[in-house]
C-alpha cells in the first residue's frame, strides 16, 4: 500500500495514499463566526479551543484502567485492521454473510493488558457507550464536559436530543471504512491522532452503499485499497476532504456525510468520545432538496419496496425493471 507523509501543525504523519483527490477540512477556533456558519450550513469543520471534553484531557489508558471500574466493555478485533460496522439485526436476511470482525466482552483492565502484549495477531477497537457502570471520577469528568457550548450548538442548529456518547479506544492503525450515519456528530479527540476522510452526501453515486437490508447498510461496498472500477465506475470521480484531529480537537461531522477514519501510527492508542444528536425535525420542506435529504428519500423508498416485496432476492430485478430503458 502506497503511503505519503503529510504535515499537520508542524507534526508529520505517514498516511495511506488513495486514488481520489482531497481538500483540507477547515480548522477554526470554535468561537470563530466562520465556524458557526459552517455548522449552520451542515459543513464539516475541525474546531480548536472548545474544551468540549477539557475535563477528560488527562484520560489515558492507565487512568481509564484505574477509574472505569470492572464493567464489561465491547472490544472488536480484526485481522486486517478494518472495522466495518455490521447490523446484527440484519444477519437473518443474509445467510451467507460472514462478519468481518469478532466481538468480545472484557473488562477495561483485560483490554489494557492485551494492548501491552507484543504478540497480538489482530488489531483491537474498544467501543462502549459511557454509562453508569463507570467509576465516580469518570462520572465527574463527564459532568465537567463543556455542556454549555454543546447544548448551545445543539439548540442554535435545531438538532434533536443527544442520543449517546461512545467511548472509543483504538490501537494505532485501526480503520473504520467509509460509511455515513444518520445523526449529527460532535467528535471529540482526547488522545492520539485520527485522519478523517470525508465525502459530501452528493458523492452518493461514487460510494455504492450496500443494499438497505444488508448488514453493512450505510457502508460503502468499494474497497478503497483496491477499488473495482468495473463494478463501481463512478468511484473514479470521487472527490473528498481530509483532516487530522489530535488531542483537544473537535470535528463537527454532519449527518449523511461519508467518512473513513484512520488511527495514525506513531502516536499511541487513540481515545475519542462521540456526541451524537438526532436530526433536526423537518418542519417545512424547502426546495431545492439537500443531497442529504435525497439520501433519506432513497432510503425510505428502498425500505418501502423491501417491505412490499417481502423478498429481498426480488429487489434487484424489481428496481431494474423500474429504471432500465426508462430512466437510464
Ligand atoms: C468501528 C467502531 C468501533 C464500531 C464497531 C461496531 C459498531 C459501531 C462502531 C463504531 C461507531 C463509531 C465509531 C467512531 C467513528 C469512527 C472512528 O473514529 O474510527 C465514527 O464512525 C463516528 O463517529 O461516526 C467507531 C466504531
Ligand atoms: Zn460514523
Amino acid at each position: 500500500m502506497a503511503t505519503e507523509t503529510i504535515k499537520v501543525n508542524s507534526r508529520e504523519f505517514v498516511v495511506k495514499k488513495y486514488s481520489f483527490p482531497t481538500e483540507q477540512i477547515p480548522r477554526l477556533d470554535y468561537q470563530d463566526k466562520k465556524a458557526e456558519k459552517l455548522i449552520e450550513n451542515g459543513q464539516p469543520v475541525i474546531l480548536t479551543g472548545s474544551d468540549l471534553v477539557g475535563s477528560a484531557h488527562h484520560w489515558d489508558i492507565g487512568y481509564l484502567c484505574s477509574n472505569l471500574g470492572s464493567g464489561q466493555y465491547t472490544v472488536y478485533s480484526s485481522a486486517d485492521g478494518k472495522f466495518k460496522y455490521y447490523d446484527d439485526k440484519k444477519l437473518t436476511q443474509n445467510k451467507q454473510f460472514k462478519p468481518p470482525t469478532t466481538q468480545t466482552d472484557m473488562t477495561f483492565q483485560e483490554f489494557a493488558a492485551k494492548l501491552k502484549r507484543k504478540d497480538n495477531k489482530e488489531l483491537m477497537y474498544l467501543q462502549q457507550p459511557l454509562n453508569e457502570t463507570v467509576g465516580t471520577r469518570i462520572v465527574m469528568d463527564f459532568t465537567n464536559f463543556n455542556w454549555g457550548w454543546a447544548n448551545e450548538t445543539q439548540k442554535k442548529n435545531h438538532w434533536g436530543p443527544m442520543t449517546s456518547n461512545l467511548l472509543l479506544v483504538g490501537m494505532e492503525g485501526v480503520i473504520t471504512p467509509a460509511h455515513y450515519d444518520e445523526q449529527e456528530n460532535l467528535f471529540a479527540q482526547i488522545q492520539g491522532y485520527k485522519r478523517f476522510l470525508l465525502f459530501d452526501p452528493s458523492q452518493f453515486e461514487c460510494m455504492y452503499p450496500y443494499p438497505i437490508y444488508h448488514p453493512h447498510d450505510r457502508q460503502s461496498q468499494v474497497d478503497f485499497d483496491n477499488p473495482d472500477l468495473t463494478k463501481f465506475p463512478n468511484f473514479a470521480n470521487l472527490k473528498g476532504y481530509e483532516g487530522v484531529v489530535g488531542p483537544r480537537d473537535v470535528l463537527y461531522l454532519p449527518m449523511y456525510w461519508w467518512h473513513q477514519v484512520e488511527s495514525l501510527h506513531g502516536h499511541g492508542e487513540t481515545i475519542s468520545i462521540t456526541f451524537w444528536y438526532k436530526a433536526a425535525p423537518t418542519v417545512k420542506v424547502v426546495y431545492p432538496l439537500t443531497s442529504g435529504q435525497k439520501v433519506a428519500i432513497m432510503r425510505n423508498i428502498e425500505k418501502m419496496i423491501a417491505e412490499a416485496l417481502n423478498n429481498n432476492e426480488s429487489m434487484p430485478s424489481f428496481m431494474q425493471a423500474m429504471v432500465q430503458g426508462r430512466y437510464t
